[in-house]
């Protein structure tokens, strides 16, 4: 039976994304605990956390990598489990830790991703040049992507995921193993795009990127959202970082730790 796309109410829905009552368990251990975020359509999202919070469970189960054991997940109005064709074809996902068709080169993958989005090979080839071009992965560059480093195999990611010019962009730590160069010039790409009237989710543990570049902010802790809003809102005129070590709890250190090292 073919399950009808459902159409969402207005052709324009508010939320670029919207979550609601996630909950994930990996065995016995509850990763993600009921999150429910709406993410305003052109805003610039972070999603902050230390490590083990549920950040990437969380991602993975919005843009449909990751079935939830309960609640919903809506990518531009589309239901992302009933409709997932409509909602993927409106995103573009850098997963982390997804393994990639590392044995073509960064030519081949995004040749690759274009045609399986149904994009004219043109459009593709031109597209390709361009990302590899300005992400200084190097347009005729043929080392397979599985030689590449950390920091270019993010880079290849990235590509792929603006490749079909995208309205939501959902990015697993972006910043994650690239130079500072790279960084700057992602940034750039990423404020243009969003100045442009697109959406972008990302998580990171780069407290002065979010705080760079973020307008709205959400802080996830032991799987459960802590605080999230407005970045003026989280805020409240304290630096971020005092804000996330107030909502996560942090470990005081006395001084003696690692004393026979
Ligand atoms: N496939 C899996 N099987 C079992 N447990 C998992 C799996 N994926 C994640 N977990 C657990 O779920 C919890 C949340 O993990 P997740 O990767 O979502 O955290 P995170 O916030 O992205 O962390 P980090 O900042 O370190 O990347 C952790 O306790 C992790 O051990």
């Amino acid at each position: 039976m073919t399950i009808p796309a459902q159409r969402p109410p207005s052709e324009q829905p508010s939320a670029a994304m919207s979550l609601r009552g996630l909950v994930k368990n990996f065995d016995t251990r509850l990763a993600v605990s009921g999150v429910s975020l709406e993410v305003p359509a052109g805003s610039f999202y972070g999603l902050l956390g230390p490590n083990g919070a549920g950040k990437t469970t969380t991602l993975s189960m919005a843009v449909g990598l990751l079935r939830p054991d309960a609640g919903q997940a809506f990518l531009l109005g589309y239901d992302v489990w009933a409709s997932p064709a409509e909602a993927k074809a409106l995103v573009g996902v850098l997963p982390d830790g997804v393994r990639m068709f590392d044995r073509l080169s960064g030519p081949e993958l995004l040749a690759y991703h274009g045609l399986l989005r149904g994009m004219p090979a043109d459009v593709v080839d031109q597209r390709a040049r361009d990302l590899l071009d300005v992400l200084e992965l190097g347009v005729d560059n043929r080392t397979l992507v599985v030689d590449y480093s950390a920091g270019m195999k993010k880079k290849i990611g990235l590509a792929c995921a603006l490749l079909h010019a995208p309205r939501l962009l959902v990015l697993d730590e972006p910043f994650e193993a690239v130079d500072p160069v790279s960084a700057a010039l992602i940034r750039d790409i990423l404020q243009r795009y969003v100045t442009g009237g697109g959406t972008v989710v990302f998580s990171s543990h780069v407290l002065e990127v979010v705080e760079r570049l973020c307008s709205h902010v959400a802080i996830l802790s032991d799987g459960v959202l802590r605080l999230h809003g407005t970045l003026a809102a989280v805020q409240a005129d304290r630096p971020l970082q005092d804000v996330f070590v107030q909502v996560v709890g942090g470990r005081v250190a006395t001084g003696s730790e690692l004393a026979w090292l």
